[in-house]
């Protein structure tokens, strides 16, 4: 577990103090995926930051399992720090070293000399990350992909529990930003580590986090588990988020629907209930009618969902409506 409590952060810039982050208080599981989204300057390098001290706090306490971090003194928080591994946007690899002296390098700082041992280990962490032809090449050497892979495999190297993401994949492709971050899942899933990310696309948030925070101006404006987040932000920042990542949604909200008649729902699908014809159903029961104006089908890390916005029309529309939330669908009447 990772715990905030009662944590502000302030900056000292030409003697007064800027707040980059609000007193705020949150606890990550062991084992989570959670992200931290927000515009550039919200906060959110700092808050990743504070968890391994390379940021330290103006007030409050942080807890890492038993150990408060904010406690320490350095060398005992270097060793923690050996617990927690952290990779870049810009990767920060060694650009005179190859990629496997890279791999071995935080080994070697935590005193590990035995050349057997520090081969078989970077090995085994090549061979994870998919790059075991390209040891002896050098970071100029590689794609971006690659080389956050490298990045990857050196923060694993001294078996941390908790995996920091500053940015990862915010300069790589849409393609590679999807393998790393199935690489990122599949670590998370095998190694059973923890993985807080920072991300300012709630696409990224989507495909790999459990639950995500939301900053806004050093404020944590919403937390909870992406699926309630995605399909029920609360606050105008959420929202410009999750409309970023669902483009047709927000398009369609904004469609003149003042020409179609009817009423004009949104229903939400998640998990088993995007496998059941529920809709087909309801419509034959009550006799009801249906237009269908925008839809979506996607996943949510692993649950699917769906999302169909209608116009329903017909002296049965409060009964379908009533059997449709039976049926474990969420319903959203949008104001035209
Ligand atoms: N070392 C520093 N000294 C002074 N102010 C800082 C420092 N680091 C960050 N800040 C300020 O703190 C606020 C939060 O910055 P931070 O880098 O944490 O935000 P961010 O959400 O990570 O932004 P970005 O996505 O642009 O990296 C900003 O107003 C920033 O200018």
């Amino acid at each position: 577990m990772i715990r905030f409590v009662d944590v502000h952060k302030s900056y000292r810039v030409d003697g007064r103090d800027i707040p980059a982050l609000q007193p705020f208080s949150l606890d990550i599981a062991d084992g989570e995926v959670f992200g931290i989204i927000g515009l550039s300057g919200a906060g959110k390098s700092t808050l990743i930051r504070l968890i391994n001290l390379l940021e330290r706090p103006s007030g409050g306490s942080i807890f890492v399992g038993d150990t408060e971090m904010t406690a320490l003194a350095e060398p005992a928080l270097r060793a923690q720090r050996r617990r927690i591994g952290m990779i870049f946007q810009h990767f920060n690899l060694l650009a005179s070293q190859t990629v496997a002296d890279n791999v071995a390098f935080p080994m070697r700082l935590a005193g590990e000399r035995n050349t057997a041992v520090l081969r078989t280990r970077v090995d085994e962490l090549l061979a994870r990350v998919g790059l075991t032809a390209h040891a002896d090449k050098y970071p100029s050497q590689l794609s971006g992909g690659q080389k956050q892979r490298v990045g990857i495999a050196r923060a694993l190297a001294n078996r941390p529990s908790i995996l920091l993401c500053d940015e990862a994949t915010s300069a790589l492709d849409p393609q590679t930003t999807a393998s790393v971050l199935e690489l990122l899942a599949e670590i998370n899933r095998e190694l059973k580590l923890t993985i807080v990310l920072i991300t300012h696309e709630m696409d990224v948030v989507r495909r790999v986090c459990d639950r995500v925070a939301v900053l806004d101006a050093g404020v944590i404006v919403e937390h909870g588990a992406v699926a309630d987040v995605f399909l029920h932000p609360q606050h105008a920042t959420t929202r410009r988020f999750v409309n970023e990542a669902l483009p047709e949604e927000a398009a369609s909200e904004l469609a003149p629907f003042a020409q179609v008649p009817g009423r004009i729902l949104r229903l939400s699908f998640r998990g088993d209930t995007t496998l059941t014809p529920a809709l087909g159903r309801v419509a034959r029961e009550t006799g009801i009618d249906f237009n269908i104006l925008a839809g979506r089908i996607d996943r949510i890390k692993d649950l699917p969902y769906g999302q169909l916005t209608l116009a329903m029309q017909g002296a049965g529309v409060d009964a379908a409506l009533a059997a449709l939330r039976e049926a474990s669908i969420e319903i959203e009447e949008l104001s035209r």
